[in-house]
């Protein structure tokens, strides 16, 4: 259902970030993104949800060619892929629901239906009884479900997410991945970068290496590959 045909992304600055990368991924598997830093993982992610354009090649999510997608329809290419991202992002003026919910407001969904949807993935990342609370009251571990829930509500395809464990401690990252793992299974595809040797190499899932902006290694059960 993703399928990168040799694609290219060289930034403005003349920087070649990804140098021909051939990938399949299918509906439902758990991938890791692994490499050194400045590999080109962010960039290989940000090109999946069309943040950023391929210089060449070609990228299709779901049927759907990223090069060829108007303008007026990306929006609706991100609804089938939430992303997380290692800092969060939340709004930290609107309590946990109010972050949940905007994402279902601003596609107008019926507001008997945001309520629901916003208590039934507050539940899955365990939030239901802090739903009144704002970001700032919450540890790192607890926003990041935050921000989970908000990448899952619109119920995506595809759960893309950069280093989402990245600024939390041991036990706080393995309670994340728990909720990854679990949102898996419901269906969803998940993709993740990673720098957390321990995770990938304990959860074992398919492992994607990156180096100099290309495909290294693709194993089905993979391991790290690298020193922490
Ligand atoms: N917006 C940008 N403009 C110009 N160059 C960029 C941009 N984003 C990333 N780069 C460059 O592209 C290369 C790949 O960066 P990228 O962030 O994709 O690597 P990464 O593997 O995610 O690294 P890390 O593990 O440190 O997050 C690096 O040389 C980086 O400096």
């Amino acid at each position: 259902m993703i399928e990168m045909k040799d694609v290219w992304k060289t930034y403005s600055n003349n920087v070649k970030a990804i140098n021909g990368i051939n990938i399949k991924i299918k509906k439902g598997e758990f991938v890791y993104v692994v490499g050194p830093s400045g590999a080109g993982k962010s960039t290989f992610i940000r090109l999946m949800y069309r943040e950023e354009k391929a210089t060449k090649g070609e990228i299709i999510i779901d049927k759907t060619s990223l090069s060829t997608i108007k303008e007026k329809h990306i929006p609706l290419l991100r609804r089938k892929i939430g992303v997380v991202f290692q800092d969060f992002k939340l709004l930290t003026s609107l309590s946990v629901y109010e972050n949940v919910a905007f994402a279902l407001e601003v596609i107008e969904e019926a507001p008997d239906m945001i309520k629901r949807k916003v208590m039934d993935v507050l539940d899955i990342v365990q939030l239901k009884n802090k739903a009144r609370f704002l970001p700032s009251e919450l540890s790192g571990g607890e926003q990041q479900r935050v921000a989970i829930a908000r990448a899952i509500v619109n119920q995506p395809d595809v759960l893309i997410a950069d280093e989402p464990t990245g600024n939390l401690d041991p036990d706080t990252a393995w309670g994340i991945m728990d909720i990854l793992d679990d949102i898996n299974h419901r269906g969803t595809t998940v993709i993740m970068a990673t720098h957390n040797k321990d995770i990938v190499n304990t959860i074992k899932k398919r492992v994607v290496a990156i180096e100099g902006g290309r495909v290294v290694r693709d194993e089905i059960r993979g391991t790290y590959g690298y020193e922490a």
